[in-house]
């Protein structure tokens, strides 16, 4: 595919634009039909198509990486990208896929079958690595053959690893922000109750619940887990200690409620915000996603298939995360080949800071990357 027919199939600037990538046999052995990936992307691909740079997000993320012209909200890296930022969109082509499986426009469980109803519980199991095949599927569409570097953080530095594991070829250099090369157990097990306070919900209906109540509380209570590992004992500490909120009496009693000290607060706000965002069903798929992230599986092992990883890794790691610990972030640089220091971004504030202060990284990434 030429420059001139990719810019004629391209959107304008950063609006929403959805392919189809066909079928999809999955790595667990479930099928879909036909499989449609939505992204979002920056700058323009050269007649070389040698200036494409992916970003793949974390667990809720989304494809809005950064403000466009289309839509100018900020996004959840805002601080990377854009005119002079060290993603730069004015020399750089950036694609930013929403991962099969979730819900921000791409085939997800919410999405409907051939027969017009939703997948619910028959999607099926979905991998890290399915997700990449998907993407290197978008990639032939928009003629990039290679990107110049795969980058992301959490489970986006999960895809990111995978994809230059995948695909040694086609990936130049590799960014790993806050993931290590495989989930470990704690973190298999942070998942699995994010995913039992789900299926508990009264609601959830094994995963057949369009239509009727959405299982809402235990999405919620998904998101309070999975927050609480987001930040750190120290912050929540300091920012809220045992203050109350508001006019609330943490020991009295109001309308048969127990009134709320801030940090329950706190969390019910990010339970609610989820919800309001974000379908349950997605959640269990991308979570279990994240969970079977291995880079070793039918490679012989992680240190097998990290050996055979061409692409100039950048390692980065929040010094606070209690999730994604750095030590785990110094045996992904340890057994990738060559020399690799782990860079590191200072905030009290845990695994967050991967979403909250990237920038600390950004002469570290222009230089490591060649940004
Ligand atoms: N806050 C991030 C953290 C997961 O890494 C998210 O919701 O995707």
């Amino acid at each position: 595919m030429t420059a001139q027919v990719l810019t004629s199939t391209l959107r304008p600037d950063g609006a929403l634009a959805v392919v189809d990538v066909g079928a999809h046999t999955f790595d667990a052995g479930g099928e879909l039909p036909d499989v449609q990936l939505a992204y979002e992307t920056w700058g323009t691909l050269n007649a070389a198509g040698d200036n494409a740079i992916l970003v793949a997000h974390a667990l809720t993320g989304d494809t809005h990486v950064a403000a466009t012209e289309a839509d100018p909200a900020p996004g959840w890296w805002e601080g990377l990208l854009g005119p002079g930022r060290p993603i730069d969109t004015e020399k750089w082509f950036v694609v930013a896929p929403a991962m099969v499986g979730g819900c921000y426009g791409s085939t997800g469980p919410a999405s409907p079958d051939p027969e017009g109803r939703p997948w619910g519980s028959r999607f099926p199991f979905t991998t890290v690595r399915d997700a990449v095949r998907l993407e290197a599927r978008l990639a032939d569409q928009l003629g990039i053959r290679r990107f110049h570097t795969v980058i992301g953080g959490s489970m986006g530095g999960a895809r990111a690893l995978e994809w230059a594991a995948t695909f040694p070829g086609r990936v130049g250099s590799v960014a790993v922000f806050a993931c290590g090369a495989a989930a470990t157990a704690e973190q298999i097990a942070f998942g699995q109750a994010q995913i039992k306070a789900i299926e508990n919900d009264p609601h959830f209906a094994g995963g057949d619940y369009y239509g009727g109540p959405v299982p809402e509380e235990g999405l919620g209570l998904a998101r309070r887990i999975a927050h609480i590992t987001y930040r750190t004992e120290h912050e929540l500490e300091v920012r809220f200690g045992r203050q109350p909120q508001g006019e609330e009496d943490p020991f009295g009693w109001s309308a048969r409620r127990r009134g709320r000290y801030q940090v329950e607060s706190y969390l019910d706000h990010q339970a609610r915000k989820l919800v309001d965002r974000f379908d349950p069903n997605a959640y269990i798929v991308l979570t279990e996603a994240l969970m079977s992230h291995d880079v070793g599986r039918g490679r012989g092992s992680v240190a097998e298939a990290l050996s055979r990883v061409t692409a100039t890794p950048f390692i980065a790691a929040v010094e606070s995360d209690r999730l994604y610990l750095p030590e785990q972030s110094h045996e992904l640089a340890a057994l990738l080949p060559g020399e690799h220091e782990v860079h590191m971004i200072s905030s009290p504030i845990g695994h967050d800071g991967f979403l909250t202060s990237p920038e600390q990284l950004a002469d570290q990434m222009r230089e490591t990357l060649g940004l």
